[in-house]
């Protein structure tokens, strides 16, 4: 097994020598947690999840964005990740807004359990310092319910990033992520397969964190086994929303909204899926050359097309002023989209905001490396230096003390 698959191994895994994609491909499990059980989940998996029969025909629901069975589309992708958004936004308004509803099951404290949970939530934390490490210091102001959990999203995020990302990418098949997806409905009703799963289990008990998003975040990955080239923007965005957007929706449950923010629950959200957007569109600029060496191209084809370049322009890494030109539109689009979730920060809760826009700021002056670069992203990895981190961070903690907008939200 290699090093670099080492941290999504749990301890248990390590121990009796079984590897996180033997798990994945096997499916069974190490231990039953009924203590995580939640009637509440079950009932999210009842309403969301499983095979749903259309005129006697049967699809999947894998994604909450679903063409017509005989595949057309009649909304663009952005209308319907806007769908999305909308019912995470009115479920954590039904959940937030009404205590009698509120879905948090009652604990019963197993001390064994309890014991065995705060190490979980620890080895996510260990695995967020040594993977995500300003962002680790960014989650030290939350409060620690809220830092521990976003620990545990961090961490099955990276997890199934690493499945078609990772050094053994090449061994994943439909299949195996099939398998991941039927782990994850477990986590959400209340049957973890190891302890990193534990922690997130938790934390969508104690949450109002609906899974959906989570599911599309594999769909994603699908999409990422089967597709390397994508039409048009249309079709990008919808890749950029199941694997960074969905982030954001997970995100804003755990970090909450500021109880005397005026601003929309679903404007919120849709700052959040604009991060997402924006950070994606941001990593792909930034990964041209070395996606183009795996045989990837995640530009419009329609746009390289306009600006008079090809594929084998990208392959043969040349840096000319019709690739500056493309790469300067491409920029501003991946700024608009920053833009629009700078709105949305400020929205968050006190605590909560400074991750974000220590995470924000970072993450955009990467396009500005770019520029710096002269827009050679096929040879130079565009990164931010830790002086110029140094600088900015002070920058991000200043922002995250500026209070929610007192009047009702401009935000759209
Ligand atoms: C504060 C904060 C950033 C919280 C999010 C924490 C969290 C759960 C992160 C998970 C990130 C992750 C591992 C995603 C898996 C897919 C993936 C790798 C996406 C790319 C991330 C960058 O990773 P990296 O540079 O390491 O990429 P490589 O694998 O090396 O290629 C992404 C580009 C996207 C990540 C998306 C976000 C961090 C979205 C954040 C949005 C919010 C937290 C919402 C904030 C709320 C408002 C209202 C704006
Ligand atoms: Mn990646």
């Amino acid at each position: 097994m290699s090093v670099a698959l080492l941290w999504v191994v749990s301890p248990c895994e390590v121990s009796n020598g079984t590897g996180f994609l033997e798990s994945v491909r096997e499916g069974n499990r190490l231990f039953d947690s009924s203590r995580h059980r939640n009637l509440v989940c079950n009932e999210r998996l009842k309403r969301g999840g499983g095979k749903q029969t259309d005129n006697g025909r049967k699809f999947s629901v894998r994604s909450a964005i679903v063409a017509t069975p005989s595949g057309e589309r009649t909304m663009t992708s952005e209308q319907m990740v806007y769908d999305v958004v909308l019912r995470q936004a009115a479920l954590v308004k039904r959940q937030l807004r009404s205590t009698d509803e509120l879905e948090v099951k009652p604990d019963i404290p197993i001390p064994g359990n309890l014991g065995l949970l705060s190490e979980a939530y620890d080895r996510c934390g260990e695995v967020c310092a040594e993977y995500a490490k300003t962002f680790n210091l960014g989650t030290m102001l939350m409060t620690p319910e809220r830092r521990r959990a976003i620990w545990a999203i961090y961490v099955w995020c990276r997890r199934t990033d690493e499945l078609v990302d990772g050094p053994n990418a090449s061994y994943i098949t439909p299949a195996a992520l099939d398998r991941w997806e039927n782990r994850l409905e477990d986590v959400f009703n209340g049957r973890p397969f190891d302890m990193l799963d534990a922690a997130l289990s938790d934390t969508v008990s104690n949450f109002p964190v609906d899974i959906q998003p989570f599911r599309d975040m594999i769909e994603g990955m699908r999409m990422d086994l089967r597709k390397s080239r994508y039409k048009n923007f249309d079709e990008l965005y919808l890749y950029c929303y199941y694997v960074a957007g969905t982030v954001g929706l997970m995100s804003v449950p755990i970090m909450g909204i500021a109880p005397e923010s005026k601003a929309t629950t679903e404007s919120v959200y849709n700052a959040a899926l604009a991060l997402g957007i924006a950070n994606q569109l941001t990593n792909i600029l930034r990964d041209v050359g070395e996606d183009a060496r795996r045989g990837r191209v995640y530009l419009p084809q329609d746009e390289l097309a306009q600006a008079g370049l090809s594929d084998e322009d990208i392959f043969a890494g040349r840096v000319t002023d019709k690739w500056r030109l493309f790469m300067k539109k491409q920029i501003h689009r991946a700024r608009k989209f920053f833009d629009d979730a700078e709105k949305g920060v400020t929205e968050l809760s006190a605590a909560s905001r400074f991750p974000v826009w220590a995470s924000l700021v970072l993450y955009r002056k990467i396009l500005d490396e770019i520029e710096a670069n002269d827009y050679n992203n096929f040879t130079r990895r565009a990164y931010v230096s830790k002086s110029k981190k140094l600088i900015a961070l002070p920058i991000a903690y200043a922002k995250s003390l500026v209070p929610p907008t007192r009047t009702v939200s401009l935000l759209s």
